[in-house]
């Protein structure tokens, strides 16, 4: 059995998540892939827990759950902070969920920075390091060798940030391998297509968004969701990882759905379409992409016109492949927990 010694750093929607997924069959993946995850720390904002002989899963989740931090557990560490956790103790891979910060990446970025320079694989959530520092952490880590399995560096993955359990970026790495990809249509905001579907139903904008916040999904700053930088966040990670054009969030036009109507929404329903925020990237003349996140109605004929109950899709037109189509209706926060057991998973398979 091989031990693989993690630290978790972010409990919140994310990272309590995960833990009950695998608090929820201890076993499933020493039994179908032989390893399993021994969590040894964790970090929240209040501060971090430390044993290098395991924490108790159970003990951190019902600390959560009462509103508590790491600090309240018997393993707090006063001596260390988030960044220091990852820097300095002896662990194989970093699972990383703090809020998504498009100032200056931090913490997330000094922490998986700290993981990588060390050798350790780093699985993220959080999409800041990405957006802001995506080529800086490609030369730290695996993708520095297109992914090679015998890389040298860490691996660095991150599907569960593009869509959740939505497999954009696997799916364009890996399945489109080869083909050019013309156009892609990506709806990756699980939050506005909440809001827009229940204030299509009747709903004012602080009830629908309310929704969306209880099924976990709205980020720590909920304009995030709502301007569309979340979407354009999905965009330039996926700009950058898949198409490989060197991507920031200044290369993307951003529209979010403050202006969208109740008329607009009517007219697209009544039409037996829909209004989604689409993460578009057209492949230009010159073979540059132009990016662009905005409102937009996708006609009953549409590919991605049936996505309901905040469901998440995308469709990608290439020159071999032709049109794909993937669409993915998930449990609040879980389908992410999922994607990033599966990028793991793949890591342990290297
Ligand atoms: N929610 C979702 O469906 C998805 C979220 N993501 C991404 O995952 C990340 C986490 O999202 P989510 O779990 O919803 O966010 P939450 O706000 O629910 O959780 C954030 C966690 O980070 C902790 N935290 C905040 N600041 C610090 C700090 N300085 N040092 C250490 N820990 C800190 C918080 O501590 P405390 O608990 O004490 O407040 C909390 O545990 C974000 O980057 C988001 O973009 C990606 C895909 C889906
Ligand atoms: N806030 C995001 C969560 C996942 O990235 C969303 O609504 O899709």
């Amino acid at each position: 059995m091989v031990i693989v010694n993690t630290i978790v750093t972010g409990l919140g929607n994310i990272g309590r998540t995960l833990l009950e997924l695998l608090a929820r069959d201890p076993d499933r993946l020493l039994r179908r892939y032989g390893f399993t995850l021994r969590i040894v720390g964790v970090a929240d904002s209040t501060g971090v827990a430390l044993d290098p002989a395991g924490l108790d899963p159970s003990a951190v989740i019902a600390a959560k759950r009462q509103g508590l931090g790491a600090r309240s557990l018997s393993a707090f560490r006063p001596d260390l902070d988030v960044v220091a956790l990852a820097a300095t103790a002896a662990y194989d891979l970093l699972l990383e969920a703090t809020p998504t910060n498009l100032r200056d990446g931090q913490p997330a970025l000094d922490i998986v920075r700290a993981a990588l320079r060390r050798g350790k694989p780093a699985v993220l959530a959080s999409k800041g390091p990405l957006v802001l520092a995506f080529a800086e952490l490609a030369a730290l880590s695996d993708w520095a060798d297109d992914l090679s399995p015998r890389s040298p560096r860490p691996a660095l993955r991150f599907s569960g940030a593009v869509g959740g359990a939505l497999p954009t970026i696997n799916f364009g790495c890996r399945d489109l391998a080869g083909a050019q990809i013309e156009r892609a249509e990506l709806v990756v905001n699980s939050t506005t297509q909440v809001i827009l579907e229940q204030m299509a139903a009747g709903a004012d904008f602080a009830t629908a968004l309310a929704e969306a916040q209880r099924q976990g999904i709205v980020e720590p700053d909920s304009s995030l969701d709502v301007d569309g930088w979340d979407a354009a966040n999905k965009l330039v990670i996926f700009a950058n990882a898949v198409l490989r054009q060197p991507t920031t969030l200044s290369d993307v036009t951003v529209r979010g759905i403050r202006e969208v109507t109740t008329a607009d929404l009517a007219a697209a329903w009544g039409a037996g379409g829909r209004v989604s925020l689409v993460a578009l990237a057209e492949r230009q003349p010159d073979g540059r992409y132009a990016l662009s996140v905005a409102p937009t109605v996708l006609g009953r004929e549409h590919p991605l016109a049936r996505l309901a109950r905040g469901e998440m899709g995308f469709v990608i037109y290439t020159d071999t492949a032709g049109r794909s189509t993937i669409s993915s209706l998930e449990d609040g926060p879980l389908g992410t927990c999922q994607a990033m057991v599966r990028d793991v998973i793949e890591i342990m398979r290297r």
